[in-house]
């Protein structure tokens, strides 16, 4: 008689979070608290964002959620299931690319990829050849694929770094700094390939600490500073919380600030013929039409979107700097 037939259980919860962390904490041995208490929420369908500068404990993250290292304090679910427990059965369903791909510089790409899919045991043999084709097809190296892999370019290496990922269906991407190194070509080219992959439905999270690199290819993001968690959420809604700045263009940039001043605009900045501020608390039209009484000859009156970036100077009252 057939008994009921096992299947694993469910491992989505009702949240429907890829990834989720509550108090999520690593402090190294030396003392350095490298994540303080980190609260994160992936929604399932996102291309994420994990951003911050350089050492704020991205990496770290990463490592606790890839089940690499264990946290402090605090706890990570992927993919629904507690990590670093339940590692065995999450990892085969997540795609990394971490601190750039292990590859073998004297054999082709191809080679490189047939002994990846050699190392994973739940590969059948017999299809090996067909995926590997279909992968270095994904990432755009079908015609360099039997090319020695230390003759690739480093946005090569990275494309042949997510191809070994990709070599599996993945239900999440986890890529640590996918760009960095990589020429304004090789950047262009990962970008879209994430783009194509988060429209195929996997869920791909992405650190960076470039701000205009989340704001190009996520839907949702993180910010993180010294550790701690400053923002997340939809990018829509992270840009919208930061006021966009009011940008007059005349060539009467002195008296135009002026009148910005008494206006009531903060911030007033002149650089050449482009007189930008903090827009005040009135209605637009009535600053432009203050502007033109006072005989400012207004050739562009505009506000601007804010970016990532204002909103998060507005948060931390920080530049967003880089070298961190
Ligand atoms: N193995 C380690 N032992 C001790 N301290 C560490 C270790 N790894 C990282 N740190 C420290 O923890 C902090 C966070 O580092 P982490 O690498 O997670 O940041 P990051 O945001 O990924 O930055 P980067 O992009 O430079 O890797 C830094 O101050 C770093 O010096």
């Amino acid at each position: 008689m057939a008994g009921p037939s096992v299947t694993e259980p469910e491992p989505e919860r009702a949240d429907d979070a890829v990834i989720s962390t509550r108090g999520l904490t690593k402090r190294y041995r030396g003392g350095q608290l490298a994540v303080d208490g980190l609260d994160l929420t992936v929604p399932a369908g996102s291309v994420f964002g994990f951003l911050g500068p350089n050492g704020s404990g991205k990496t770290t993250t990463i490592r606790m959620l890839m089940g690499l290292i264990g946290p402090t304090a605090g706890s990570a679910r992927v993919l629904g299931r507690p990590m670093p427990h339940a590692a065995r059965t999450v990892l085969p369903r997540v795609g990394a690319l971490i601190e750039g791909p292990a590859l073998y510089g004297f054999l082709s790409g191809r080679d490189n990829l047939l002994r990846y899919d050699e190392a994973d045991p739940t590969a059948d043999p017999r299809t090996r050849r067909e995926r590997v084709a279909a992968a270095l097809d994904r990432v755009g190296l079908a015609a360099a694929a039997g090319k020695k892999a230390k003759a690739y370019s480093l946005g090569m290496k990275q494309r042949l770094g997510l191809a070994a990922a990709l070599l599996q269906p993945r239900r999440l991407l986890v890529l640590d700094e996918p760009t960095n190194g990589l020429d304004p070509q090789g950047m262009r080219e990962i970008r879209t390939l994430v783009r194509e992959l988060a429209s195929d439905g996997t869920t791909v999270f992405l650190s960076s600490h470039l701000l205009d690199e989340i704001e190009q290819v996520c839907t949702h993001a993180a910010v993180m500073a010294r550790g701690r968690l400053i923002i997340q959420g939809a990018v829509a809604d992270l840009s919208a919380g930061a006021r966009g700045r009011l940008v007059v263009t005349t060539p009467d940039a002195g008296e135009a600030a002026r009148v910005l001043k008494e206006q009531g605009a903060g911030d007033v900045v002149i650089a050449e013929d482009r007189v930008t501020a903090e827009p005040p608390d009135r209605d637009p039209a009535e600053v432009n039409a203050a502007l033109v009484a006072a005989g400012v000859r207004v050739r562009g009156f505009a506000l601007e979107r804010a970016s990532l970036e204002d909103a998060f100077v507005a948060l931390t009252g920080e530049g967003f700097d880089v070298a961190g």
